[in-house]
């Protein structure tokens, strides 16, 4: 794909806070109708990033270019833009309905009660439509600005940490309108600090620490960077279990991790594929593999490691 399709091409973008040098030397293309997560430690420059898109500051140095046009000193949100930073603008003395239809007239867009009340459905606001905003949950602030977001019919959609507060039936409005919009071509680019919330929605994600690339790609890419993990495994027998995982090739016994649901658990440090081989010598030798697990999930394990490399090396 040529670079001019893309939604948004970021290269070596720097932005400093004093000392600090939230973003330094950023690199990243954005898709059409790609959901990209954002993951990084706190103050790793995700929200700074995601402001830069948006137009909210200047950056200090690098190229950035949104929905095909390069954005310059000048601070203005590109049109084809829609999305937040540190919760949506909001009016608590209005009414979510009302809050929408000022929202999508200040940026000249159809407000329709029809359409509004769409939007306010698709984030699962319709009952409280009718309700001040001045008392809604963070969860349902966050779920209202999206709703403004997709009145403004946005190309592409910026959202800093669209899942915060949210409970299990909202997030699932928020993927849902989010996959949505995907599907119709909309290029999505989100921060979340949750790995299984980006593996639910993400096609594709950048992580950063200290202001800069550690990883950015398909997630099952990330997946397989860290090819050694730590499997918890719960067997009929773990007195043989132990003998065959010490004898195993590829795996390591890790510890014998306590006891889980009156089993006594082994902990092993292999790759899938040795786990796999270790599995098929356990029922080969007789014993039942009841439970076999990642300690830590394969894409937070990637993760963890990319991020605690990043900052090592810095000290
Ligand atoms: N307006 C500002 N003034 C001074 N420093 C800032 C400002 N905005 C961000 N920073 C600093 O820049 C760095 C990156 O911050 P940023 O908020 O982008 O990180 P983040 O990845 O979004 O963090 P979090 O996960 O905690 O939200 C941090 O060290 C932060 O303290």
């Amino acid at each position: 794909m040529g670079d001019t399709q893309l939604a948004a091409r970021v290269r070596g973008l720097t932005k400093c806070f004093g000392d600090v040098v939230a973003l330094d030397g950023v690199d990243l293309d954005l898709a059409p109708g790609r959901i990209h997560g954002l993951a990084g430690p706190n103050g790793a420059g995700k929200t700074t990033l995601l402001g830069l898109l948006l137009g909210l500051a200047v950056a200090d140095g690098g190229e950035l270019e949104v929905l095909g046009r390069p954005v310059g000193r000048a601070l203005a949100a590109p049109h084809g833009m829609a999305g937040f930073v540190d919760g949506p603008g909001l009016y608590p003395s209005l009414t979510a309905r009302k809050n929408l239809a000022a929202l999508a007239a200040l940026h000249g867009k159809d407000t329709r009660a029809g359409r509004i009340d769409e939007a306010l459905a698709e984030v699962g606001l319709t009952e409280v439509a009718d309700d001040r905003v001045r008392g809604f949950s963070l969860g349902m602030r966050q779920r209202l600005g999206l709703a403004a977001a997709l009145l403004t019919d946005p190309r592409l959609l910026v959202l800093d940490e669209p899942s915060n507060g949210l409970d299990p039936a909202g997030k699932q409005h928020v993927h849902r309108a989010l996959q949505r919009l995907a599907a119709d071509g909309v290029t999505v680019v989100l921060s979340s600090h949750r790995m299984d919330d980006l593996q639910a929605l993400c096609d594709e994600v950048t992580i950063l620490a200290t202001g800069r690339v550690r990883f950015s790609g398909p997630l099952e890419k990330l997946a397989a960077e860290n090819r050694e993990l730590e499997h918890r495994l719960l067997t009929s027998d773990p007195r043989t279990a132990r003998r065959v995982a010490a004898e195993a090739a590829g795996a390591r016994v890790v510890a014998e991790a306590g006891t889980r649901r009156g089993n006594e658990a082994l902990v092993v440090r292999a790759s899938a594929p040795a786990v796999e081989e270790l599995v098929a010598a356990l029922v080969h030798a007789g014993v039942r593999v009841r439970e076999v697990a990642p300690v830590v999930p394969p894409l937070e394990a990637a993760f963890l490691a990319l991020t605690e490399q990043q900052q090592e090396g810095e000290r």
